[in-house]
């Protein structure tokens, strides 16, 4: 099939994402954008047996009420390598593939959790302000934390958790990690058990993938576990962590620090963490490059090609 006999087919992007992916997509196929619709049962009604592929993201993706509703839908894509907003064994019963962008947003990804972990040891947001506010005029700032050399735990060996751990071994860090499986020829110490992972951490880093398993992975006992010491680092999803067992911890002194990148509720933030300086708070940016914006849109857009044209997704989740 030609690309230019693709702009009858009906595509729903879910939520207003990245404006060159909404251009792509708009240009190339028949554009629905579910934000201009009350609700999607308004939608659905009016659209329902148009729509050959959803796209979606990490703030809304794909549930069973929406697939159900469309029964003309072909394939899920998403502009995430996260698919936690996505029902897979409905996607699975109905036939419907699925695809993500995995690997072009891992150095990004992995480049942020050590940014969080330095920022968060060197207090680097804390002394820029510092230096903002004129403080230095009046005395030096306080003594901070070194990175280099501390022990780094990481949740989830996969694509991005092994590149975190690339970098941080380039800093002198022991590196242990946690995963359902030990993963052969790493070099790095296997824990089969969290608790024991972040007893033995002093930089606890949280890189899996969220499923029922892993919701709430770091709770109060593997907070405790990493102690007053530890600073635990998120880049994960905001659910992997007990965040009101977190904001306690943190406000007690059992937990020395905290860098998060993702929280249970996002957008919003616990209102405690806000006052705090021994964490650092960033929205949700980890793959937000321009470079890896872009390669993720082209590749959303790549996959949906291939399946319009009958041939192999270029990043089929299996
Ligand atoms: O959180 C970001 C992603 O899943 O790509």
């Amino acid at each position: 099939m030609e690309v230019a006999s693709m702009e009858s087919i009906g595509v729903l992007m879910t939520n207003q994402m990245y404006p060159y992916l909404e251009d792509q997509l708009a240009k190339r196929f028949n554009l629905f954008r579910l934000w201009n619709y009350p609700s999607l049962s308004a939608f659905a009604k009016a659209h329902a047996n148009s729509i050959r592929a959803i796209v979606g993201s990490t703030k809304m993706g794909a549930d069973a009420t929406m697939i159900d509703s469309l029964p003309k839908l072909e394939i899920v894509c998403t502009f995430s390598v996260g698919l936690d907003k996505i029902d897979l064994p409905k996607c699975k019963q109905r036939g419907i593939p699925v695809a993500n962008t995995p690997d072009v947003l891992t150095d990004d990804v992995a480049d942020l959790a050590i940014a969080l972990a330095l920022s968060v040891s060197r207090r680097i947001c804390v002394s820029d302000s510092f230096v903002r506010n004129h403080s230095w005029t009046k005395s030096p700032f306080y003594l901070t934390y070194k990175f280099s050399g501390k022990t780094v735990g990481i949740v989830g060996l996969g694509r991005i958790g092994s590149a975190i751990a690339k970098r941080a071994a380039a800093f002198g860090c022991p590196i242990s990690y946690h995963s359902r499986s030990e993963k052969p020829d790493t070099g790095y110490k296997y824990y089969s058990n969290i608790l024991d992972l972040a007893s033995n951490s002093q930089i606890l880093i949280v890189a899996c993938a969220l499923t029922q398993e892993t919701h709430h992975i770091v709770n109060r006992q593997v907070i405790d576990a990493l102690g007053p010491k530890g600073i635990l680092i998120n880049i994960g999803r905001g659910q992997h962590v007990d965040e009101a067992e977190l904001v306690s911890a943190l406000k007690e002194g059992r937990l020395a620090g905290a860098g998060l990148d993702v929280f249970e509720n996002e957008p919003h933030v616990p209102e405690e963490l806000l006052s705090l300086d021994n964490v650092v708070l960033v929205p949700h940016i980890g793959s937000d490059t321009v470079e890896t914006s872009n390669a993720m849109a082209d590749l959303v857009i790549a996959n949906l090609e291939a399946h319009f044209q009958n041939k192999p997704l270029l990043t089929p989740v299996t």
